[in-house]
């Protein structure tokens, strides 16, 4: 007998012991269980790792065999899963409960509202002409990387108004302005909606197309110029060269220069420009620069850090309160190899929107990163193909009594699911009159959908074309399903507006997504990849030009560069519908926490020190 037909023998004989010691367990074993268990076993060896051959293993209980040979394909018996050994969460319940601020109360209250009164008069008088528009658009960007231009809205608006106007319309007015004034008012009035053309900057380049030498002293005018780079939209030539001359340049200006502040501030924007940038982040990191700057305004800085430790109290009660819903679903326990990152989903909830009134946005928004992270992992890492297609059965069809099926860790998944879900759309019917639990609904249906395709992808060994990949992986990074429970928590309660917007806004969702998902896949690609998962941006990349893993990273890197500019343009179309523009806000914060997250490591499933250091300063320690 020759030895491959030894082991199916083998297998066959090992196949009816076992069934005839559970036939003595359970007489109703039928004929067809005993020929599915004597294929079962012997399959894997015709089938090599084929997902029929996963199934099948999968289907017969409590039989084990070795199968060392097959990849991540279990014993008989119980399916062995992949595990994603991702380190425990750093928080715990009791740590977070604790949390407690003395930054509460009128007389807090009281005290900010006299600061505001002073800083108000400071921005803009009615119906004067702004004479000094360097200083007017130093102290709107203070304003706004402090962290305290909410305050200040109308002002700052008419201020730009007036200076848009006055100096940025035409031509003609540009002619006076030194390099940092244009690039200065260039940046803040096209992230307000202005369009600054880039021919601004056409004069910045001599005959032969290379930067005038006396720029090269300019320092801050090179580093606004910077700034103002990411703003551009596609086909922007002088701007893609203004953003590659700006940062070889203050690379190698940081070499020489000996002024402290201004070497922290270079270093700072060369890191993650301010366009990319988490705006509370921002504003932790700025106001200690701030504080440090000669000639910095007393006022502008007592107000920021009172502002800071005020919005913190209210974090800290978001975090409270989903800490404690975490805690009622148990999944953390029970659910225990997947990732358990409430507080590193509150995180995300505050990068998307950390203003006052956006209590409700923060903590459902919590509630849905703190899910999708566990069901990711569970189509990812935990589940076999059956039982996932199960799950997404259920999951569409959002009916309790179709879960008997399900195995118990999935029932608890189910039904954690199905109760917070039903809960949020609980809340939206009190709060606006209008129930919203369909599309909710239908948002998870896509999201398991999109989560399955790439476990049959996994499971099939399909690799995917880059554009096939990101046409389902633009979804499966979680941006419709975020921005659907975030359309009902803006500051516009028209449902009509609401489903309106949502409709117009597949463009804008698509860019988002795709930019979401090629920052994740960068940053945590590699370790997918380790521990066995589809091919990511990168791979696909890869496969399909046959470039190296590092040509492959630049080139999504530029993808990454290019959609941003997509953004931008879709965004400048959205400034007169305000759902539009917080959604479009909403959506490129979510882009701006992947870049902090995935900045130095897998901020998100590996708990590194910097994102632990960064928690305790945003969310835990006063200034
Ligand atoms: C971006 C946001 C808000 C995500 C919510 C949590 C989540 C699923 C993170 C990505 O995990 P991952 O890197 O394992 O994702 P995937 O498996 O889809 O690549
Ligand atoms: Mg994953």
């Amino acid at each position: 007998m020759s030895p491959y037909a030894a082991s199916i023998y083998m297998c066959n004989y090992m196949a009816l012991q076992t069934i005839s010691q559970k036939k003595k367990k359970n007489p109703n074993i039928t004929p067809f269980t005993i020929m599915a268990t004597v294929w079962a076993f012997s399959s894997p060896f015709l089938i090599s790792n084929s997902s029929l051959s996963r199934k099948s293993i999968v289907a017969c209980e409590k039989i084990t065999i070795n199968k060392s040979q097959l990849k991540d394909v279990p014993t008989m018996a119980t399916p062995v899963r992949r595990s994603g050994n991702y380190p425990p969460s750093l928080w715990s319940y009791d740590r977070i409960q604790s949390l407690n601020s003395n930054y509460r109360g009128e007389k807090n209250m009281l005290r900010l509202q006299t600061l505001k009164e002073a800083a108000k008069t400071m921005i803009y008088k009615d119906n004067e002409k702004v004479e000094n528009p360097l200083k007017t658009l130093n102290l709107v960007d203070d304003l706004q990387r402090l962290g305290i231009s909410y305050h200040f809205e109308n002002e700052i608006s008419n201020a730009l108004e007036n200076i848009y106007y006055n100096y940025y319309e035409t031509s003609e007015k540009w002619t006076t302005m030194d390099l940092n004034l244009k690039s200065l008012g260039f940046r803040l009035l096209r992230q307000h909606g202005y369009h600054v053309t880039q021919e601004i900057f056409e004069d910045i380049k001599d005959d032969s197309g290379n930067f005038k030498g006396h720029l090269h002293n300019d320092i801050m005018g090179l580093l606004n110029l910077y700034e103002a780079s990411y703003h551009s939209l596609e086909e922007e030539r002088i701007l893609d060269d203004a953003r590659d001359f700006t940062t070889k340049y203050l690379k190698e200006s940081l070499e020489n220069i000996t002024d402290q502040h201004l070497s922290s501030l270079i270093s700072h924007a060369l890191d993650i420009p301010l366009h990319w940038m988490v705006p509370r982040v921002e504003t932790k990191w700025f106001i200690k620069a701030y504080e440090k700057r000669s000639g910095m305004n007393p006022t502008l800085l007592e107000l920021a850090k009172l502002d800071f430790n005020m919005v913190q109290a209210i974090h800290q009660e978001d975090l409270k309160y989903t800490s404690r819903w975490w805690n009622e679903t148990t999944w953390d326990v029970k659910l225990s190899y997947t990732r358990d990152r409430l507080v590193e989903s509150y995180m995300w909830a505050v990068g998307t929107n950390h203003l006052p009134p956006f209590s409700p946005l923060r903590r459902i928004v919590t509630k849905v990163v703190a899910m999708v992270t566990t069901i990711d992992d569970v189509y990812d890492v935990y589940g076999t193909l059956d039982e996932l297609e199960q799950f997404t059965q259920a999951v569409a069809r959002w009916d309790i009594n179709s879960i008997e099926e399900l195995p118990e860790y999935m029932k608890i998944c189910f039904i954690g699911l199905y109760n917070s879900t039903n809960e949020i759309a609980y809340y939206t019917l009190t709060h606006t009159g209008f129930f919203n639990l369909s599309y909710l609904k239908k948002a998870w249906e896509n999201q398991c959908k999109v989560y399955l395709k790439e476990a049959q992808w996994y499971h099939s060994g399909h690799k995917p074309t880059l554009e096939e990949y990101l046409e389902n992986a633009f979804v499966s990074i979680t941006m419709p399903l975020l921005l659907t429970h975030i359309s009902f928590l803006t500051s516009v309660s028209s449902t009509e507006e609401i489903l309106h917007s949502m409709e117009r806004f597949e463009n804008i969702i698509r860019y988002l997504g795709i930019t979401l998902r090629l920052v994740d896949d960068l940053g945590t690609g590699t370790d997918e990849m380790a521990r066995g998962d589809n091919p990511k941006a990168v791979q696909c990349y890869m496969n399909d030009s046959g470039a190296t893993e590092d040509e492959a990273i630049m080139y999504v890197n530029t993808l990454v560069l290019n959609t941003w500019k997509k953004l931008n343009k879709e965004r400048s179309g959205v400034m007169n519908s305000q759902i539009e523009k917080e959604l479009t806000d909403c959506g490129a914060n979510l882009i701006r926490m992947a870049h902090f997250m995935y900045h130095e490591a897998d901020g998100h499933g590996t708990c590194p020190e910097v994102v632990k250091s960064h928690i305790l300063s945003l969310l835990v320690n006063p200034i």
